[in-house]
């Protein structure tokens, strides 16, 4: 669930696309520099920042400040550059103009340039050492917050596209902070703010010197007048041109924003490999490229363009014109206070060299500190998203003060569910209505009905994986949103309907199911065989070693002459259906008979099984969940075959998302109802 804080409603108004109505920009979508952003962006570093800076320098918080200390004092460091070569030139003009080339100071100045490069380059290499332990500190901090989140965060929480969009700009935020701005997205991290400082620190130093040198002269007014124009009119025209000309990639009215949304879907189905046999089979390739053409055509303005060829043009030239006119009288006006300068008493060529070089610097350093500036800028937002998902609580865990331990029950588990509800979010009809229903721990329930009569929905809420909206559901006589759900999770084994399939040796894919054993052969071998998949492995090229193919592509393409041959041993090897479910079959093994568990979930487990594999994998399903006192596991499965439906001791018959008939095979079929007509139907 999302805290809405201060830092959360700021992060979202920034995200608002003028002049639109609830339309957002994409995650990541830069934000426009604007007098209502600065004071967003200085909401949130009010409240993030402290947070934020908190957590990650207090690591290494004497480094911390030793690097700030010597970050401020590099920013000296090319004035007195500057100031150490003036000194050396002026020796040697003296020499020159005098006659007299003994030139006693000029050992002693180079000497003491020499040690100013020294000390500059101990200083750089100290603070790229200190920097490397600060910045990647912090950064292994607010990435492993940042995994912490991502894997606590269930379903209903993400079901959430606001949490989803926090979450995505929050990821975005934790990969600024690769090392010392060289974010690899042109993000720039909190940290980057010694930058900042250094580089006022340099400003000040130039500005200093112009100063000094300026005040020599009697026309000094007139000097810094021209100097203050030299420096800032590139840094005006360079704003002027980006407000007229905004960046492309940004959406800043509703149908950049939207063409944004749509160039996003149309890359990740591009870049899918799920959907990569679709794409193929239909021909989608060409559909989906139209589709992100125009959409980025709508980013970078080209249509727009196109029609508007000639006022586009004319102004772009003008502009590009009048720039470079103006930057030709600005080169010429660069020598009127030298000239000035030279003119006044102290004038001398050290000076002159001094004035151009903290000139030069100046101009550099104010564009260094604008451009690093703006990417600060925006690095607050997504330090905004950062803070505002941290508080993020996962919907399904249950508040402290609620939470109770789960207590097993020696047979399995106790179920009650009493009128369950639930609808999709963004969904209007209920996928289930009123669902009641109460199994004794041992039990074994089949669930049966048509498609999309709310089996797995059933089956997922049943397993903690979603919520409901309204009823009850007791496990064990207590309310089931009291257990924490990692708890709850340990006294259960599943299978759901799209099992994952993992690009893993069949040994990962089956020993995750108790991640305990993850690598302990024994085991897998063991929940294998009981999945009666032992001739699958043992077909495979390096049996449980063998990498699988979960993309469900064919490995075995012939080598296409000219390409470097991929080596075998690394080549995944692909399975049918039938063979990964006996994978996920194995997987659910792993866990399903260790003494914890108390209630095992099958969504269809065996709808890709032939029917020697179906019985054998209900045989051992019967003798997992028994011990020699009798059943000790409660069982649920979901099946459309109804000879396995009889195996259980009830049945749910499932219909438009509740349960319609419930009791033993020959109850229901002594009802004449929906499940007898099924049954009669299917013999
Ligand atoms: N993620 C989802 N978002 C929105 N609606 C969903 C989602 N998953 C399922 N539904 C809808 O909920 C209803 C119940 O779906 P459910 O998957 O539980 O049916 P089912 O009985 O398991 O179907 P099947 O036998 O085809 O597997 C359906 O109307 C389905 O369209």
């Amino acid at each position: 669930m999302l805290s809405q804080g201060s830092t959360f409603d700021a992060w979202l108004a920034s995200r608002a696309v003028p002049g639109s109505k609830g339309l957002l920009l994409t995650p990541g979508g830069r934000r426009q520099l604007s007098f209502r952003n600065a004071m967003l962006a200085f909401e949130i570093a009010q409240e993030a920042a402290p947070k934020v800076l908190r957590m990650v320098w207090g690591r290494h918080r004497l480094r911390a400040v030793i690097l700030l200390s010597l970050n401020l004092a590099r920013g000296v460091f090319p004035a007195l550059r500057g100031y150490s070569q003036a000194l050396i030139i002026n020796e040697i003009q003296t020499a020159f103009s005098t006659g007299r080339f003994d030139m006693k100071q000029l050992p002693w100045l180079l000497a003491r340039e020499f040690t100013r490069m020294t000390c500059e380059s101990a200083l750089d290499s100290l603070i790229n050492s200190t920097e490397r332990v600060v910045y990647n500190s912090a950064r292994l901090e607010v990435e492993y917050r940042q995994m912490q989140l991502q894997l606590q965060l269930d379903i209903p929480t993400l079901s959430d596209p606001l949490v989803r969009d926090v979450v995505h700009e929050s990821d975005l935020f934790v990969r600024s902070f690769a090392q010392s701005g060289a974010g690899g997205f042109g993000l720039l991290s909190p940290l980057d703010v010694v930058r900042l400082l250094t580089l006022i620190c340099e400003v000040v130093s130039h500005v200093f010197i112009i100063y000094s040198l300026a005040r020599t002269s009697p026309s000094h007014s007139f000097i810094l007048l021209i100097t203050a124009v030299i420096v800032l009119f590139p840094h005006i025209v360079s704003w002027l041109r980006m407000c007229s000309r905004p960046d492309n990639d940004d959406a800043y009215n509703p149908q950049e924003a939207a063409a944004a949304a749509k160039l996003e879907k149309m890359r990740n189905l591009a870049y899918s490999e799920t959907h990569r046999r679709e794409i193929l089979a239909w021909d989608l390739a060409p559909w989906i490229l139209r589709c992100w053409d125009n959409a980025r055509r709508t980013m970078l303005g080209l249509e727009q363009m196109d029609s508007d060829l000639f006022k586009e043009f004319s102004f772009a030239a003008l502009f590009a014109q009048l720039q470079l006119s103006l930057a030709d009288i600005l080169a010429v006006s660069q020598n009127i206070p030298l000239l000035l300068m030279l003119q006044s008493s102290g004038g001398s060529l050290g000076s002159v060299a001094l004035y151009r070089n903290s000139v030069q610097g100046l101009v550099y350093t104010i564009r260094e500190f604008l451009s690093t500036f703006r990417m600060l800028a925006q690095s607050v937002f997504l330090m905004g998203a950062f803070s505002a998902a941290m508080d993020i609580r996962p919907r399904l865990r249950p508040a402290k003060c609620m939470q109770v331990p789960y207590r097993s029950l020696k047979k399995g588990m106790r179920i009650e569910a009493r009128n369950l509800c639930y609808t999709y979010p963004g969904c209007v009809e209920p996928a289930l209505k009123g669902v009641s229903f109460k199994l004794e721990p041992g039990e074994r329930l089949a669930i049966v009905g048509h498609n999309g009569s709310g089996k797995s929905t059933l089956a997922q809420i049943l397993t903690r994986i979603l919520d409901f909206d309204s009823g009850e559901l007791l496990v064990n006589d207590v309310d089931i949103r009291r257990y924490c759900p990692n708890e709850y999770h340990r006294h259960i084994s599943s299978i759901f309907q799209g099992f994952s399939k993992f690009n893993a040796s069949v040994a990962k894919n089956v020993g995750v199911g108790y991640i305990g054993n993850v690598d302990n052969h024994g085991e897998i071998h063991r929940a294998v065989k009981m999945a009666g998949a032992s001739h699958i492995v043992d077909s495979l090229p390096r049996g449980l070693k063998t990498r699988l193919d979960a993309s469900g592509s064919d490995s075995a393409y012939p080598q296409l002459s000219g390409w470097q041959a991929y080596p075998s041993s690394k080549m995944n090897h692909g399975l049918s259906g039938g063979e990964w479910q006996h994978i996920a079959l194995s997987r659910a093994f792993m866990r399903a008979d260790r003494p914890e568990v108390n209630l095992l979930v099958l969504d269809e487990p065996t709808s890709s099984l032939d029917a020697h594999a179906q019985n054998r994998t209900f045989d051992a399903v019967e003798k997992i969940s028994s011990g020699p006192h009798g059943r000790t596991k409660t069982v649920i499965f979901i099946t459309h075959r109804l000879c396995t439906a009889r195996r259980a001791d009830k049945i749910a018959y499932m219909q438009n998302g509740t349960i319609v008939e419930f009791g033993t095979h020959q109850e229901l079929l002594d009802r004449k109802g929906a499940y007898a007509a099924l049954h009669y139907a299917s013999i």
